[in-house]
């Protein structure tokens, strides 16, 4: 686990000195737009919609990585946007690329097949050779001009959603002009405390700073369960952003945050509800193949060696779901 100082790698854990224990997300970096193939101005645009011009760099453990394959799923990206992953052990040179066939996963490549870098820092470098922060995944990479279009998955998943509508003639909308407001807010909310709430937790390095984000990661999960008992959805009878980005945290919470983030008041499986809806994303076509669990727990058990240091992996739980 590491930084890019001014283009050169520097392995650190995260720093939480300065802020009481608490952890604290930076901000992406690359945060640029795709511009669909239609738009008046796609002619002189940086980033054009085009097939197979982008690639998606992603890992198969990482919750924010996740809602982008969902999206590059459900939207019928699959011929348009290539796609490969990461090694689900990020150790002291960050995030790795090689063959391992031990996580040979059926429907996504490991590797880089661009550059074969060896790591992810090395694409960031490629990007911006003096580039300082994090090297964070999910990547979304521009082949034509060797750089990175963005890496905030928020983003990647809006892009996703419009940009490329012309060319699959995919016409599904998870953002939806008339809920968009309703959607800002809700994600604000579940990202605070549940999505990133969970990493509050998980790195809070003093009792004070986890406590203080258990208790409104539980308080959102009672909340969802309410809300949860008069629609299917989030907002209404369709699914949209806020389901997908909700779903990534919640597929991976009792087999990783309850136990590995001490995200203990209840599992998901005691919430009937939340329980019944998770099913229910899981269910929807194309997304069971998203969700690759011997990459997720390897990921966190074996990589945060401050949080487990003997890098032991639980077997269980053996049950997803509640019928
Ligand atoms: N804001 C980013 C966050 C992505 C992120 O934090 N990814 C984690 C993996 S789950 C990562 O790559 N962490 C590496 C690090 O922090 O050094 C997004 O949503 O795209």
């Amino acid at each position: 686990m590491g930084l890019l100082i001014e283009g050169k790698w520097v392995d650190q854990w995260y720093d939480t000195k300065a802020t009481k224990g608490k952890f604290v997300r930076s901000e992406s970096e690359f945060r640029r737009q795709i511009v669909p193939c239609t738009d008046e101005h796609a002619d002189q645009a940086l980033f054009p919609a085009q097939d197979n011009r982008y690639h998606l760099y992603v890992s198969l453990a990482c919750p924010w990585a996740h809602r982008t394959l969902i999206f590059r799923k459900l939207k019928q990206l699959d011929n348009i946007i290539s796609v490969s992953c990461v090694h689900p052990t990020m150790a002291e040179n960050g995030w790795e690329f090689n063959n391992d066939q031990a996580f040979f996963d059926d429907h996504i490549p490991m590797g880089d097949p661009l550059y074969q870098s060896h790591f992810a820092h090395q694409l960031y470098t490629r990007a911006k050779p003096t580039y300082t922060g994090r090297v964070t995944v999910p990547i979304l990479w521009d082949k034509k001009t060797h750089t990175i279009v963005s890496n905030e998955s928020a983003d990647i998943i809006r892009i996703f959603n419009s940009a490329f509508n012309d060319i699959t003639h995919n016409k599904l909308d998870f953002y939806p002009a008339a809920l968009r407001s309703e959607i800002d807010s809700l994600n604000e909310r579940i990202y605070n405390t549940i999505n990133n709430g969970v990493y509050k937790c998980g790195f809070a390095t003093t009792q004070a700073a986890y406590e203080e984000a258990l208790i409104p990661l539980f308080s959102t999960l009672d909340f969802l369960e309410e809300k949860l008992s008069e629609q299917d959805y989030l907002l209404g009878a369709q699914p949209t952003e806020a389901d997908w980005r909700l779903f990534t945290t919640l597929i991976r919470f009792d087999s990783v945050y309850f136990s590995h983030f001490k995200c203990n008041l209840k599992r998901l499986l005691d919430y009937p509800i939340l329980n019944a809806y998770l099913k229910r994303l899981y269910e929807t076509e194309g997304v069971a193949e998203t969700v690759n669990f011997r990459h997720i727990k390897h990921h966190y058990y074996y990589s945060h060696q401050t949080i487990n240091p003997t890098r032991i992996i639980p077997v269980g739980p053996t049950v997803l779901f509640n019928e």
